[in-house]
């Protein structure tokens, strides 16, 4: 057993604030292998259990050393896995889960053949939900994004990435940013925020103005509010050329803001090469990278974050997630949930990181936890049960992780435990 476990005399009693002991799991999985030789990417406990104090993680061991120790009865919170898997909470690092309005009446567009950029370029998909953004109240977008985060929770996910992105001025930026900070105060799922100013062109603007409002006017003004931790940019024809993303991450930067891409999503524009000369945190959708592209987001430690869903919402080929798997890198699998791209369930993005992309299920929860905090910048331990790190943690209704990428009906999630405390069961 590790952690502080000096004597054997019992240390539940003793132990500063309230105690969570999860015990009798079949199979913990603890966080990235250690061992290069391994021949499976996660490293695996079997028969044992986890404590925590205080929302952090302070002894993984043997589920018979831990409940000697920590006896379940004296704990504040106690598990019972019952010979079931229990996993990392998981990490969804890429949403514009921030939003108003509907557009399933697109998707049937799309259904019959109309591109989602046509759609753009006549001022329906991101444009028309910036309009339902600007109309909405402040009320209305905190309980949209907090009715989407429970959806989030009860699929087991403990942590999420929102961008702006809606408002395309300055005024509904920092109102979306703000319905972020809200909603993080106001249920249990940890959120960070990404400030998207440069998601479209606005219907009476020209590209290179609307970059210089960002640059001058949105930019100083977020910086300012203080609750984005990143800058993103969509980089894609018909939308921001590299010149112009450039332009934005740099002046992001300048304000403390790490840059994130949304990069060759629809053709190979360079917005990959930008993040890696930028040293961004991670170069997200990627379904037009190539070698090039794998091997300088490699070089420059910035964290492919591939999104299955929207490949799959909108018919396309999937990014090679084996290319950049086979490179070394630490592949982050999010929801990139959006009006596009209607799934919260990073169950469901682990299964088509499977089925779709050639991925293990250990390298899709990988994927949807260590790796994906590694896209957000996380150092914490979030997205591992070590000791130290957060205890946010998902006990399956099955003996094994597999069953994650394996089942795709409702959910295996049972219970979910965010800093020590059950939150869903
Ligand atoms: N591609 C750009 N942005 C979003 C879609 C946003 C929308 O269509 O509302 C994405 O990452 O998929
Ligand atoms: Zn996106």
């Amino acid at each position: 057993m590790s952690g502080p476990a000096e004597d054997a005399d019992s240390r539940t009693d003793s132990a500063n604030g309230d105690t969570c002991v999860v015990y009798g799991i079949d199979e913990l999985v603890v966080g990235p292998s250690r061992n290069e030789s391994d021949d499976t990417p996660l490293e695996i406990r079997e028969d044992a259990a986890l404590v925590a104090v205080d929302g952090e993680v302070i002894a993984v061991g043997s589920s018979e050393d831990v409940t000697r120790e920590y006896p379940p009865e004296n704990a504040e919170t106690a598990i019972d896995a019952d010979g079931r898997a229990v996993v990392p909470g998981f990490v969804d690092p890429h949403t514009h889960a921030v939003f108003a309005g509907d557009r399933s009446d697109e998707f049937e567009a799309k259904l019959r053949g109309k591109e989602y950029q046509e759609i753009l370029a006549e001022g329906g998909g991101i444009l028309r939900t910036v309009r339902a953004v600007r109309e909405a109240s402040d009320d209305q977008l905190v309980a949209n994004l907090t009715g989407h985060l429970e959806t989030m929770l009860a699929h087991g996910t403990t942590t999420v990435e929102v961008k702006s992105g809606y408002g395309l001025d300055t005024e509904t930026e920092l109102r979306q940013l703000e319905a972020i900070d809200r909603a993080d105060a106001a249920q249990p799922v940890d959120l960070v925020a990404t400030f998207m100013g440069a998601h479209a062109v606005p219907n009476d603007r020209e590209a290179e103005g609307y970059v210089d409002e960002v640059v001058e006017e949105q930019l100083p003004a977020i910086a300012n509010q203080g609750i984005a931790t990143f800058c993103d940019v969509f980089c894609e024809e018909g939308v921001f050329d590299v010149a112009q993303s450039r332009r934005v991450l740099e002046a992001g930067l300048e304000h403390g803001l790490t840059p994130k891409v949304h990069a060759e999503e629809f053709v190979r524009l360079g917005g990959a090469e930008l993040a890696a000369e930028l040293g961004a945190a991670s170069a997200d959708h990627l379904l037009h990278a190539n070698e090039d592209d794998v091997e300088a987001l490699v070089e420059n430690g910035v964290v492919p974050v591939l999104l299955p869903g929207t490949a799959f919402g909108l018919g396309e080929a999937y990014a090679d997630a084996r290319a950049f798997l086979e490179a070394g890198a630490p592949v982050a699998l999010a929801t990139d949930f959006n009006p596009n791209c209607h799934s919260r369930s990073m169950e469901f993005t682990q299964t088509l990181g499977a089925v779709e992309m050639g991925m293990t299920p250990a390298e899709a929860l990988l994927a949807s936890t260590h790796s994906a905090a590694l896209a957000l910048d996380l150092e914490d331990g979030t997205g591992t049960l070590r000791e130290g790190a957060p205890a946010d943690a998902v006990v399956l209704e099955a003996p094994s992780f597999a069953h994650l990428a394996y089942r795709f009906d409702t959910t295996a999630v049972d219970v979910v435990v965010k800093a020590g405390e059950v939150v869903v069961e």
